[in-house]
């Protein structure tokens, strides 16, 4: 079994359990739920932020723990500071370190959107997504059979999310894209073999219709290359490891953004 039939078969678990535990009428009554999602291509598209989704990460099934020292609310808001178009935050406990509670500490103290970075197969987690204060959910097409996508697209567009599409090839990219989706994102990483290639971005823009936001995911650790990959058409750039592995996160992004700016 590769890790993510593993991450799946335990999210069906945590799901089935979280439904036993808080109802939908509770996830309907949370402080955020109605709250009206910022628009994640008005921040990526703004000129004076830099275009990077900086993510809160505190461990991987690649890496393991990556950083477990620092605190979500002082790495958001100085991700926030250096820059960040938008935040991703892991809620996943068992493959991640994340917990709900972090994105719900990250959006009390930010005013950027927030992408739910979790492994979506269900509508409740779409509708928890919303009660903790996101503004954006993601769904990977290598999980997910295309009416799914499409179900789950519909229904987080129904409440106002904005939708983060993730694929890591043509195959994934073809059979996945629908009008409901606000932004497609070229996954660097193959989760089978965790092996990493910003190659993949480079083949797949071109083949991203222009009529989404297009977002270079995984491995990204030099300005260079965001510089290579905006010509190439990308809007975004989600990075996790280049900044969480560093003593200060968001220290470690400001000076990453100050290279951008240079070079
Ligand atoms: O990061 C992993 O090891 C991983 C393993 C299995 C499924 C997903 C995984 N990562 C999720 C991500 O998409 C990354 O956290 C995100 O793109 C940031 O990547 P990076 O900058 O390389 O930390």
């Amino acid at each position: 079994m590769n890790i993510l039939d593993k991450i799946v078969l335990r999210k069906r678990e945590e799901v089935a359990l979280a439904k036993e535990l808080v109802s939908i009428k509770m996830l309907e009554s949370a402080i955020h739920f109605n709250r009206t999602p910022y628009s994640f291509e008005e921040f990526l598209l703004d000129e004076k932020r830099s275009g990077i989704i900086a993510e809160f990460k505190r461990r991987s099934p690649s890496k393991g723990i990556i950083n477990d020292k620092v605190t979500v609310e002082e790495v958001t808001t100085a991700y926030a500071a250096a820059g960040a178009s938008a935040l991703s935050v892991l809620t996943d406990v068992d493959f991640f370190g994340g917990h709900t509670n972090d994105l719900l500490a990250a959006r009390a103290v930010n005013n950027i959107p927030i992408l739910r970075k979790d492994f979506m197969i269900d509508e409740y987690q779409i509708l928890e997504a919303k009660a903790l204060g996101a503004d954006i959910i993601l769904l990977i097409a290598a999980i997910l059979t295309p009416d799914e996508i499409e179900d789950l697209a519909v229904f987080a567009k129904s409440l106002g999310l904005n939708v983060l599409l993730e694929v890591h090839n043509l195959d994934e990219l073809q059979r996945s894209v629908i009008p409901e989706l606000d932004a497609i994102g070229v996954n660097n990483r193959n989760l089978a073999d965790f092996s990493v290639n910003i190659q993949t971005s480079f083949d797949l823009v071109e083949e991203i219709p222009d009529d989404f936001l297009k977002i270079s995911e995984s491995a990204i650790s030099d300005p260079i290359t965001i510089n290579e990959l905006r010509a190439a058409g990308f809007d975004g750039f989600l990075i996790g490891e280049n900044f969480m592995k560093t003593q200060n996160p968001g220290a470690s992004m400001a000076d990453f953004v100050s290279q951008l700016i240079s070079v």
